[in-house]
């Protein structure tokens, strides 16, 4: 069977990061009536953080098995722990400080990515991180089963911190890369690669800004995935895009959700 592919639109960020967080539970929901552990794959970026301060803030959270949520990272900035600027520390700010201080979540099973201010270099943390993945995956697999895996989309179309031309998103092997020089701050970041991000079962990505509609136009309409690396995004089971109408304003019609208006 074909992976799913939707597009869905909202009216503002806040109608887009609320129905992603309802999604949300009752996805997560849902997977663990069928199996004993969800692995999530979180992401940086404002809308990013948007998502996971909707998801701390709904009223089913609580309702939750989070000792049973295995929790990731697509990628990190190369910066220090607890730095406001690391995509965990937007995590923890939105969503899993307050799951740990309740003892909802154990800080075991929130699989940070290295720390510059910590004992390895770049390289060697990317290669730290993909170790720590293989170990919690499948005999042989490198990547554990992600059951979710949310994506943010850069005006340039980078997800991650795969950009476009860069090395990473050149890489055909599902593992992790050092990425140096970025044209998005801070210029040094690990980030999963293209291969390991369509191993997840489901991928959400979600866009709001109308800097958003050209990439994701061009992503849509089939563009190289070097140049846009959003093109070349595809869950196994199911990818969504979660839009606000911004975002959608290059969505070619007849790939919009069945009813075609504000999902
Ligand atoms: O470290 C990061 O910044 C993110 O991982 C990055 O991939 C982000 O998701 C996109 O750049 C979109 O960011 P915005 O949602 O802020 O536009």
């Amino acid at each position: 069977m074909s992976p799913e592919r939707l597009v869905l639109v909202y009216d503002d960020r806040a109608g887009l990061a609320s129905a992603v967080a309802a999604r949300f539970y009752e996805t997560i929901g849902g997977i663990l009536e069928t199996k004993p552990v969800a692995h999530i794959v979180f992401t940086g970026g404002t809308v990013g953080g948007e998502i996971l301060a909707a998801i701390g803030a709904s009223g089913q959270r609580d309702s939750l098995d989070w000792s049973r949520v295995e929790l990731w990272w697509g990628d990190e900035r190369w910066l220090p722990a607890g730095d406001p600027e690391r995509n965990d520390t937007l995590a923890d700010d939105g969503l899993l400080a307050g799951l740990v201080a309740q003892g909802l979540l154990a800080p075991a099973r929130i699989h940070r990515l290295p720390a510059s201010d910590g004992p390895l270099d770049l390289d060697a943390a990317a290669g730290s991180y993909a170790a720590e993945l293989s170990r919690s995956a499948r005999k042989g697999e490198p990547v554990p089963d992600f059951d979710l895996l949310f994506l943010g989309v850069g005006p340039d179309g980078h997800v991650a911190s795969l950009f476009p031309e860069y090395d990473g998103i050149r890489v055909t092997e599902p593992t992790v890369v050092a990425v140096r020089n970025s044209p998005k701050p801070p210029p040094e970041r690990l980030s999963l690669t293209l291969p390991a991000i369509n191993r997840a079962d489901r991928v959400w990505l979600c866009l709001a800004g109308a800097d958003k509609a050209p990439a994701l136009g061009l992503a849509l309409a089939g563009a190289n995935t070097v140049e846009v690396p959003v093109a070349g995004v595809s869950g196994r089971v199911r990818t969504i895009f979660f839009l606000d109408r911004d975002a959608a304003a290059e969505v070619p019609p007849e790939l919009l959700a069945d009813d075609g208006t504000t999902a």
